[in-house]
């Protein structure tokens, strides 16, 4: 049976014999193809389900591993600033592993999902008055001056932890995909995984992807090639305006062929609706900026009909109920308690 991902990948993962195998079985996520998407669109469509990990996001495969690595070197405290799935991801790994969690949000800007995490695990919640760009400035600045552990994506175990999607891939695939679709905030994944395709690749010749990421449109630095001071977008996971990891995120798209866009709120909440209602997968708005930029990229040509992509799919539609209330096109009937009432509806009445 599955064991969590330091013991499964450990010959890849900075894991020794003092490391202690954390785990909350996270990894072995599902692969889903997507039949009728992949029929529309001619091409051969898979879902990486990252919502599927413990914590409902993907966050967990790079936690595990710092968390563990911070144990290991004697920390007795870790701290991150989050759009709210690294800081539900390390509220929960730093509860698995008896540490103090200390997680900087900005303030109304976290889905409720993410935030009742956070609170639950047991983590150290602070609001600031400013974007999560602004929280990631002072944590990183704090952890220096106090014998913190910075959890964030520009500590390197996250990246180790979280390349091992990529091999995920491979394995259930034989190789690797064509494209690999992903959304990019802060650009620690997108950089993940590159490293993850080439390390399979070297080892077992599973073939390379190209790598194109997605950013919002309110929120595309890369794209735009300028720091966004007042990012905005729905996709809440991904409104960061300075990507930390940016400068990797163009060398994985260069190195691969790929590219870095950008898809608009609109076409993000499009395809959250429509994964989710003709395929029956529920995904966050920011994971669908992954099926928002794949659309527009075999409209336009730019990927191949017929080529086989898989699409990150990074956390779990249930991390932000209030988006999917407020933006779904059918909304809830309400009816009195009258079976007469309700045949009414039913027949369109
Ligand atoms: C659902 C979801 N999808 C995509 C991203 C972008 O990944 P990166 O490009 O590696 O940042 C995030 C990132 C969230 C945070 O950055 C945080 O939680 O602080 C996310 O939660």
């Amino acid at each position: 049976s599955w064991k969590g991902l330091l013991h499964t990948y450990k010959e890849y993962l900075p894991v020794n014999d003092k490391t202690p195998l954390l785990t909350l079985n996270e990894g072995n996520t599902p692969l889903i193809p997507l039949e009728r998407l992949s029929e529309e669109w001619g091409a051969e469509i898979y879902v990486k389900t990252e919502g599927a990990n413990p914590t409902g996001s993907f966050k967990d495969r790079g936690m595990v591993m710092a968390v563990a690595k911070a144990k290991e070197e004697g920390s007795k405290a870790i701290i991150c600033a989050s759009t709210g799935n690294t800081s539900a991801a390390a509220a929960a790994y730093g509860a698995r592993a008896g540490l103090r969690c200390i997680v900087v949000i900005p303030e109304g800007k976290i889905a409720l999902g993410k935030l009742a995490q956070a609170v639950m695990y047991g983590a150290e919640v602070f609001e600031i008055q400013g974007n999560f760009d602004n929280a990631l400035d002072i944590v990183r600045s704090v952890s220096k001056k106090e014998n913190i552990t910075l959890v964030n994506s520009v500590n390197p175990y996250r990246i180790e932890g979280q390349k091992t999607s990529a091999f995920e891939i491979c394995d259930v695939l034989g190789e690797a995909p064509d494209v690999l679709s992903i959304p990019v905030g802060n650009a620690g994944n997108i950089t993940a995984y590159w490293k993850g395709f080439k390390e399979y690749n070297d080892k077992k010749s599973t073939g390379l992807p190209q790598m194109h990421g997605f950013e919002a449109e309110g929120a595309a630095a890369i794209v735009k090639d300028k720091v966004i001071e007042e990012p905005e977008t729905v996709a809440t996971a991904i409104r960061i305006g300075n990507p930390a990891s940016w400068s990797k995120a163009v060398e994985a798209a260069d190195e691969s062929n790929g590219q870095i866009g950008m898809v608009t709120d609109e076409e993000i909440l499009e395809a959250y609706q429509f994964l989710a209602q003709k395929e029956g997968v529920f995904a966050e708005p920011a994971s669908c900026a992954s099926i928002a930029g794949l659309k527009k990229q075999i409209e336009s040509g730019a990927v191949p009909k017929g080529s086989k992509v898989v699409c990150v799919l990074t956390g779990n539609g249930l991390k932000d109920p209030s988006t999917a209330i407020d933006t779904v096109t059918v909304k809830p009937t309400v009816i009195p308690n009258e079976e007469e009432a309700f045949l009414e509806q039913l027949k369109g009445g």
